[in-house]
């Protein structure tokens, strides 16, 4: 917590209350930066015996009550990497890098610190301390991604689900039976981390072909402008006018032999060689649905190989690439069941592109006097325009980028 601006001799009176303090945390990733804050409202703020009045705030501040709490939620923004300006200038307008905290080695020095995560904490460092006056504490990324999914899977009600054949069902998680796990974070690239506790980890594996690589060729050969628009287009297309089926290959049958109905697909994009096609003669919605399978299917095998590596059953995927998409969860689901004959599950979380800005976002609580930790979410925010995302499905309860968590945090 920012101690400074709201210290209090105990004599004058507390007039001088943010009306919101947050905290702010970054992940600035290939594609995307994400960005979570917590908020509160000084009547929001409660003491150890659990009253909520404006004069805990000022106990809280001044630090006459050991354990205080405050109670506020979580915020989720998202903003792609190329606009970064306009990531700074929503910063800039809700002053959130005010929320950072202070280096007590130097605390003369008057500099905001805010908790920042993946390549571009590096890459645009000078930025944003020549916009915003502040210097970014890098938080290594795969320390963030497994802190964030860990904090995820702990604290957050209803956060982890299965998706087959369109039927969402969320998982229970037992917190004395969840490691180990496999965490595959789908961004640019992917990540692929065997989780065995709180900040034991190993990358035990990565592939190049993720989300950067749906985006990058599905924006070439679609010349869509916009991710939402190639993942609209890959609703409305069948792969099946461009993917080469085993059937086709074998004069309509099935290769029972080796477990191979005629309908699985034996070779992604394989259809092109033969047709004799150009590219416009075939429907983008068709290119575009069939790299998205191509590029799940790869994915979700690539981990079921990483699983049984290590005997793991469970998979978590995170990473924006997913979006709640249920043809994207779906293939990717499919994979992991057929490949491991129905021994390890996959499992996707709601929060599935915050996992770095999260794991940012609870290292706060690494810095004694700014000891911030997130002790529990609940989750139930549905105010939250879904309109603003035609990619979100209310109904099936997806997660919302507007939408926030409750949470309480422990302020030492
Ligand atoms: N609005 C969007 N703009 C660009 N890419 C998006 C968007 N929404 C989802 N994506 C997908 O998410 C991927 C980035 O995922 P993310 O987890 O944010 O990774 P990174 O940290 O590399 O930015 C992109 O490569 C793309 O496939
Ligand atoms: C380099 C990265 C960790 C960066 O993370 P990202 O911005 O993609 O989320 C990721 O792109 C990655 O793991 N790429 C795969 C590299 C490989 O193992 O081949």
């Amino acid at each position: 917590m920012d101690l400074r601006r709201n210290e209090n001799d105990g004599n004058s009176e507390p007039t001088q209350f943010p009306a919101q303090i947050s905290h702010l945390a970054l992940d600035i990733g290939g594609s995307l930066i994400k960005v979570v804050y917590f908020s509160t409202s000084r009547d929001n703020c409660i003491d150890c015996e659990g009253e909520s009045s404006a004069n805990d705030t000022l106990r809280l501040f001044s630090g006459n009550c050991k354990h205080p709490v405050l109670q506020g939620r979580l915020h989720f923004a998202k903003f792609e990497t190329s606009k970064i300006k306009d990531c700074l200038e929503f910063i800039s307008s809700k002053e959130l890098h005010l929320g950072g905290f202070q280096h007590h080695e130097n605390p003369s020095k008057d500099r905001k610190f805010i908790k920042a995560t993946g390549g571009g904490a590096y890459k645009f460092a000078e930025l944003f301390k020549e916009n915003l006056g502040i210097d970014l504490d890098k938080e290594d990324e795969m320390d963030c991604l497994v802190a964030g999914a860990n904090f995820l899977l702990k604290a957050v009600h209803r956060e982890a689900y299965t998706f087959m054949d369109g039927q969402k069902e969320f998982v229970q998680i037992d917190q004395s039976d969840l490691y180990p796990y496999l965490l595959v974070n789908i961004g640019s690239g992917v990540s692929m981390i065997k989780v065995d506790g709180d900040g034991k980890f190993e990358r035990v594996s990565g592939t190049n072909v993720g989300g950067g690589t749906f985006w990058g060729l599905g924006r070439l050969l679609t010349k869509c402008k916009s991710f939402d628009e190639l993942l609209e287009l890959s609703h409305q297309g069948n792969n099946r006018a461009i993917d080469m089926l085993v059937g086709e290959i074998y004069g309509g049958m099935d290769y029972s032999k080796i477990g191979l109905s005629s309908t699985t697909i034996a070779s992604s994009f394989g259809k092109a060689v033969s047709d004799n096609k150009e590219l416009e003669d075939y429907k983008p919605e068709d290119v575009a649905r069939s790299l998205l399978r191509m590029i799940s299917n790869n994915i979700g095998q690539i981990s079921y190989l990483n699983a049984l590596r290590f005997g793991l059953k469970r998979i978590f995927f995170g990473g924006f690439f997913i979006r709640g998409q249920p043809y994207t969860m779906d293939t990717i689901s499919v994979a992991v069941h057929f490949w491991s004959k129905g021994e390890a599950k996959a499992m996707f979380l709601r929060h599935e592109g915050f996992l770095g800005a999260l794991g940012a976002y609870v290292s706060y609580a690494k810095h004694s006097n700014d000891n911030v930790v997130c002790n529990q979410s609940t989750q139930l925010p549905v105010s939250a325009s879904y309109a603003a995302d035609p990619n979100y499905n209310p109904l099936s309860g997806d997660f919302n980028d507007n939408e926030s968590i409750q949470c309480s945090v422990y302020a030492a």
